[in-house]
């Protein structure tokens, strides 16, 4: 039995996703309120949508992590529920909150599907728990945020296992020299600049999570392999600058550059959702097809036991530390465990809205911790 005390649950907080054709336009809608996405994009994004039925895979495979965690916290007597609610569909966060305070949860500690400092992958997230909680009144739990997850074990060692494996789905005779091309979400210029206490932040961590990667599939495979890191789904007003170069634009590089094939590591991504079976598995297929450069695709780390374990593993670390213990911080390589409270003025909007909001709501309620 391991104590999670002062934890009573744990919530998993996520994107969301529609879940039918009628879902499409209010869910881009609640993403892209107030965020200056053109409408061509909108647009655009609606038909991706609408070539799988209009269903997101993210809400099913936030469903099987979750059943994942639950198996690994009963393995282990870890005896927390597992919550789950969304930013942009059902189920909304504010909905699980209220939920949580008349089930009685007093404290829980918070896991959010981005492995990565930014500010749509930490800073908003932490927006979301303010308002939920401002929402939700007096009883609402406190609510603690878990570390930043890209160099723990349990979410890099699938990855390399992932992507060891993809290298089977290309022709034999270019496996050998194939480039490894890792990917992860554009965000503005201006956004990745200010990610992280010290700025920078996004972009680092996804070097170090490549480099990782790419040392675990060496020692695997007995070679080493070349690789890059590269950006996608890049949205936003045109003359905005996002960070680059975008995949497509990287395997016509490559391509000109003699390099025979390349396995796509959606390195960026916790689970394969939209963004991955579309921009990459459709758009960078194609792409890949015109060019005639055979590319295989590497599959997110996903509902991963080891990735569950890890989950369990932060809980833990983090009711430690609450309790005044000083835990052991799983981590790899070089850049070490990341902070456990965001402190002011990290990952913020790069839109400056909320920034009010945020900086005088996280004064007033420190960093979400009573
Ligand atoms: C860094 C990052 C992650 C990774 C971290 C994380 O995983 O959280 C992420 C994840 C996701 N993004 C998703 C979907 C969308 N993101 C959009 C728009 C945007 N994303 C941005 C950034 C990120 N996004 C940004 C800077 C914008 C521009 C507007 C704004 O400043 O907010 C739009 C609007 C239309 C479009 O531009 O495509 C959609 C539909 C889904 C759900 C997929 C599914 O349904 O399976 C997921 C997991
Ligand atoms: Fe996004």
């Amino acid at each position: 039995m391991h104590s999670a005390a002062p934890f009573d649950a744990l919530l998993l907080l996520s994107f969301g996703g529609p879940e039918g054709p009628d879902d499409v336009i209010p869910f881009l809608r609640n993403v892209t309120r107030g965020r200056g996405v053109p409408p061509e994009r909108l647009a655009e994004a609606g038909a991706h949508y609408r070539l799988f039925g209009g269903v997101s895979p993210i809400n099913g495979q936030n469903r099987e992590l979750i059943a994942a965690i639950e198996k690994d916290f009963a393995d282990a007597g870890v005896g927390l529920p597992v919550y789950w609610g969304n930013r942009n569909w059902q189920p909304y966060l504010g909905d699980t909150l209220r939920r949580m305070a008349d089930d009685g949860v007093r404290r829980a500690a918070v896991l959010v599907t981005s492995a990565y400092a930014s500010y749509s992958g930490c800073g908003q997230y932490h927006e979301n728990l303010l308002a939920a909680r401002a929402e939700t009144g007096a009883e609402a739990p406190v609510l603690d945020k878990l570390r930043h997850y890209y160099n723990h074990p349990g979410f890099v060692e699938p990855l390399v296992d992932h992507t060891v494996a993809a290298f089977d789905d290309l022709p034999a005779g270019v496996r050998a020299d194939a480039r490894l091309v890792m990917t992860t979400h554009s965000i503005p210029v201006a956004t990745a600049e200010t990610a992280g206490p010290e700025g920078g932040a996004y972009v680092a961590q996804h070097r170090e999570t490549a480099r990782l990667v790419a040392e675990g599939v060496a020692r695997a495979l007995g070679r080493e392999h070349a690789w890059d890191l590269v950006y996608q789904s890049r949205s936003g007003p045109p003359h905005l600058p996002w960070l680059e170069p975008d995949v497509n634009d990287h395997l016509a590089r490559l391509k000109a550059d003699g390099v025979p094939a390349a396995v796509l590591v959606p390195i960026g991504f916790v689970s394969d959702h939209m963004e991955v079976v579309y921009d990459l598995d459709v758009q960078a297929a194609e792409t890949a097809a015109t060019l005639g450069l055979p590319v295989a695709r590497a599959a997110t780390t996903g509902a991963d036991p080891r990735f569950a374990a890890a989950v369990r593993d932060l809980v833990l670390e983090r009711a430690a530390a609450l309790r005044g213990e000083s835990p052991d911080r799983r981590v790899l390589g070089a850049l070490g465990p990341s902070h456990d409270v965001c402190p002011l003025g990290c990952c913020p909007d790069p839109r400056g809205r909320g920034a009010g909001l945020r900086g005088a709501a996280l004064e007033a309620v420190p960093p979400l911790s009573s």
